[in-house]
């Protein structure tokens, strides 16, 4: 059995086709079924359900063989005895540092002041911050980033950015890009050699259906 980790939502659906091209076809829909594991078209593959952060554990401590996850969440979690093939260039978006429009970052910036920063990417936040010789304190936050700073909670954020609608609808402008993110393809490293035959076949299978 192959057991491959999805989250749900925009992971889930636009990693349907790259299966699809393995010939492997999902037979229930997340959304619409409380279930968290679905069997598939492959009666030896079976797509669990987890939270997206929680994938690149699953696969590191084998309770999956393979999964998929932003960059931003490898990042974090650190890829260890994680096998990372391929870049599946979906999921694209950026992660980037965004501040309340009358905030003056270049300012704080070259001022030497010191700037706080809440964040869920804590990690990638503070590595970003030392490369440039910023000062900053970082706050942990779980989720909805953007009300740090509009509430004093923070001076700015880090974020994930795609169409810029979500920072829009909050008065916040993103000043500086950290990185570009797409999700990968990982892979447990040990069940890369006890089933590497069947792993193969999903692995290049994957590989020839990636977008452009
Ligand atoms: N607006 C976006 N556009 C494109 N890709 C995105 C966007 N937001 C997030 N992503 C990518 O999709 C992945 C999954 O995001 P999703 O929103 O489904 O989960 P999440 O809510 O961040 O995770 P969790 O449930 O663990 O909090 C992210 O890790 C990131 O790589
Ligand atoms: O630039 P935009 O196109 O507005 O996208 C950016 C938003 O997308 C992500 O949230 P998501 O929509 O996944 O909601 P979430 O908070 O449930 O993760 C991210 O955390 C931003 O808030």
């Amino acid at each position: 059995m192959i057991t491959l980790a999805l989250s749900k939502g925009r992971i889930f659906e636009e990693t349907l086709p790259l299966l699809k091209a393995a010939g492997i076809e999902v037979l229930e829909d997340p959304e619409k079924s409380r279930k968290l594991i679905i069997g598939t078209t492959k009666p030896d593959v079976r797509v669990v359900l987890v939270r997206a952060t929680d994938v690149p554990t699953y696969v590191q401590y084998g309770g999956a063989d393979l999964g998929v996850a932003g960059k931003d969440v490898l990042l974090e979690h650190g890829g260890q005895g994680l096998y990372q093939p391929l870049d599946l260039k979906i999921a694209k978006c950026r992660m980037s540092v965004a501040t309340r429009d009358d905030f003056d970052y270049a300012a704080a910036v070259k001022q030497g002041s010191r700037i706080r920063v809440a964040t869920k990417y804590t990690s990638c936040a503070r590595d970003f911050f030392a490369d440039k010789g910023v000062h900053v304190d970082v706050i942990k936050l779980y989720g909805s980033m953007e009300l740090a700073p509009l509430t004093g909670l923070a001076d700015a954020i880090v974020d994930l950015v795609s169409t810029g609608s979500t920072l829009k609808a909050n008065h916040l402008v993103e000043v500086e890009e950290i990185m570009k993110i797409s999700a990968r393809l990982v892979v447990n490293q040990a069940a890369l050699k006890t089933k590497r035959e069947p792993l193969r076949q999903i692995i290049d299978a994957i590989a020839s259906a990636i977008p452009e």
